[in-house]
């Protein structure tokens, strides 16, 4: 396994592969790797030749500064994980690397940029399409490969390709869960036992949701998902909401396609999301 912390070292490796007709793909992470990561490169080694990882905690999509700071950084344990995975290379460049300068980056992402997460880290999605940018201009990759955990972000990404018309294509893959339910994420680190018990709640309410799609309407569905989170203290919801997944847009037709229950709540001092697909 390469590890490398250059734009320029990255090009000189990959540019004879890519010469070479050979398949590049790329797996962004912010690192503190878990199952849920190494999934996604599993996947991408079955589309590609060469399996590029990076690992950047990029400050410009943190809107808590606190987030940032206290963002989880376990190398070895990364660098362990990657190579039991197989990863060919792991991009691992410094912030001065990726923003050697002020700049100033701003795009159109479409209205769904400002719904949900987008509401509540004002300017997020401006920060991921940002560096998720500078990843694609660094590795050349023919497919990306991202998590369905981070729902939003996978049309967020799709629309920043689609504006810069790249030849990149995005490849959204399955969410990964404890035995239990709950959605594996790095901020998980930071619950503590009673959190841990609570943010269950989250995936069940899910659950219920996806269980009772067929005989309840989309108010009661949300109204009992809802009362069930609002039952667990400790657990603050910020929204809990069935939508169109392409505009993500509330939706009270249950008959409609592409329906996704999405949903994001502090537990203790973590912020979690969880989704799922109903139809
Ligand atoms: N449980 C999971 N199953 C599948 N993919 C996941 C899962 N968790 C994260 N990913 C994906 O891994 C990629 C890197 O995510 P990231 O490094 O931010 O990890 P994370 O666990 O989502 O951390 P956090 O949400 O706490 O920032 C993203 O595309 C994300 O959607
Ligand atoms: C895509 C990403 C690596 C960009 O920093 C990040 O948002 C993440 O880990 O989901
Ligand atoms: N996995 C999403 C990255 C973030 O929460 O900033």
């Amino acid at each position: 396994m390469k590890v490398i912390n250059t734009i320029a070292a990255l090009k000189s490796l990959l540019e004879p592969i890519k010469l070479g007709q050979q398949k590049i793909a790329l797996v962004p992470t912010m690192g503190a790797l878990h199952k849920g990561h190494v999934s996604l490169i599993n996947i991408a080694q079955q589309y590609a030749d060469v399996v590029v990882c990076s690992i950047f905690v990029n400050p410009t999509q943190f809107t808590d500064p606190k987030d940032l700071e206290k963002y989880p950084r376990p190398l070895e344990h990364d660098m362990q994980m990657l190579r039991e995975a197989g990863c060919d290379v792991v991009f691992m460049p410094s912030v001065k690397e990726m923003y050697p300068g002020p700049e100033n980056w701003h795009i159109d992402l479409g209205p769904a940029e400002f719904l949900l997460e987008g509401e509540f880290r004002k300017g997020h999605y401006q920060g991921v399409t940002q560096i998720v940018k500078k990843l694609f201009d660094a590795v050349n990759p023919d497919l990306a490969f991202f998590g369905q955990k981070d729902f939003q972000q996978v049309l967020m990404i799709e629309n920043m390709v689609a504006y810069f018309k790249l030849p990149v294509q995005i490849i959204s893959c399955p969410i990964i869960r404890e035995d239990d339910g709950l959605a594996m994420s790095s901020r998980n680190i930071h619950l503590n036992a009673a959190d841990r018990k609570n943010a269950l709640v989250l995936s069940r309410a899910l659950s219920y949701v996806k269980d009772h799609f067929e005989e309840k309407t989309i108010s009661e569905l949300l109204q009992g998902a809802k009362e069930m989170i609002s039952e667990v203290d400790g657990v603050e919801l910020d929204y809990f909401t069935i939508a169109n997944g392409k505009t993500l847009l509330p939706e009270n037709n249950k008959n409609q396609s592409d329906l996704v229950a999405l949903v994001a709540a502090k537990v203790g001092q973590t912020r979690l999301i969880d989704n799922m697909l109903l139809n």
